[in-house]
């Protein structure tokens, strides 16, 4: 992974975008006290240690145009982000993705990008153009699983949440070695490679993929998990991205 120069303050920064605060806030748990940060549109971040945490909103859209917010607004200010992080709960694979388990993506895939067509989907890239997949940093990844106790693996993006076996099926079969769901990732990582900038996607794993079953969720553990995953974090990062409390 290519390093950055160091922000004005010490080592480049951490960017971590989450859909909502209490993602955000379980980030933070991490890593105690923050600093509010305003970014121009009047969304806030909080500047916690090495990271900057942003709850962007609930789907890619909202989390590239977050995402890129930040990103823009620390490139402008000559302190530009050595990695961005899509972090957050997830619907995890049964059975290789268990609730409470944390999943760090090697591949982050847009599953509903394309095309529905008689034959089936076809995702933007089969039509031609555009993207569907971004691949953080192996030795990255393996740092941050090892650190984490998580699981590398496919995560997908998706604009709609899985309610069916048929569906959690269709999206197994189609991408081999899925562990997670989710809604962000893709967006956020859309951003990153607007800019330049690294990407991973750490999920806590809330629910099965699956038939809808709100009783059966448990996203207290996945949060409770994601902030003991933003804990191990740090070690894993390279030299170049650690900041010393
Ligand atoms: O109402 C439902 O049945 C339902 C089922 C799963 C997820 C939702 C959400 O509204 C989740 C939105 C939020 O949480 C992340 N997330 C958590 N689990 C999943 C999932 O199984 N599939 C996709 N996203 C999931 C997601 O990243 C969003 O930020 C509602």
């Amino acid at each position: 992974m290519t390093a950055r120069p160091p922000a004005a303050d010490g080592p480049a920064r951490v960017l971590v975008v989450t859909a909502v605060g209490a993602e955000r806030d379980a980030v933070c748990a991490a890593t105690g006290p923050y600093e509010v940060r305003a970014l121009p549109g009047g969304q806030v971040l909080h500047r916690t240690g090495a990271f900057d945490v942003l709850a962007a909103g609930v789907g890619p859209a909202a989390a590239a145009a977050g995402a890129a917010t930040a990103l823009t607004a620390a490139a402008l200010a000559d302190a530009p982000y050595g990695l961005v992080v899509s972090a957050g709960i997830g619907g995890g694979f049964c059975p290789h993705a268990p609730l409470g388990s944390v999943v760090v993506a090697d591949a982050i895939v847009a599953a509903d990008l394309g095309a529905e067509t008689p034959d089936g989907f076809l995702a933007v890239t089969d039509l031609g153009f555009g993207t569907v997949v971004h691949r953080p940093d192996p030795e990255l990844v393996h740092a941050v699983t090892a650190a984490t106790g998580g699981a590398a693996g496919t995560v997908v993006t998706v604009s709609t949440v899985t309610g069916s076996a048929a569906r959690a099926t269709a999206l197994a079969d189609r991408h081999p070695g899925v562990l997670a769901e989710a809604m962000e990732g893709f967006g956020v990582a859309e951003a990153a490679a607007a800019h330049g900038v690294p990407v991973l996607e750490i999920r806590t794993v809330s629910n099965a993929v699956g038939p809808r079953d709100r009783a059966a969720w448990r996203i207290g553990e996945a949060l409770a998990a994601l902030t003991d995953a933003f804990r191990a974090l740090p070690a894993a990062l390279p030299p170049a991205l650690r900041r010393t409390p």
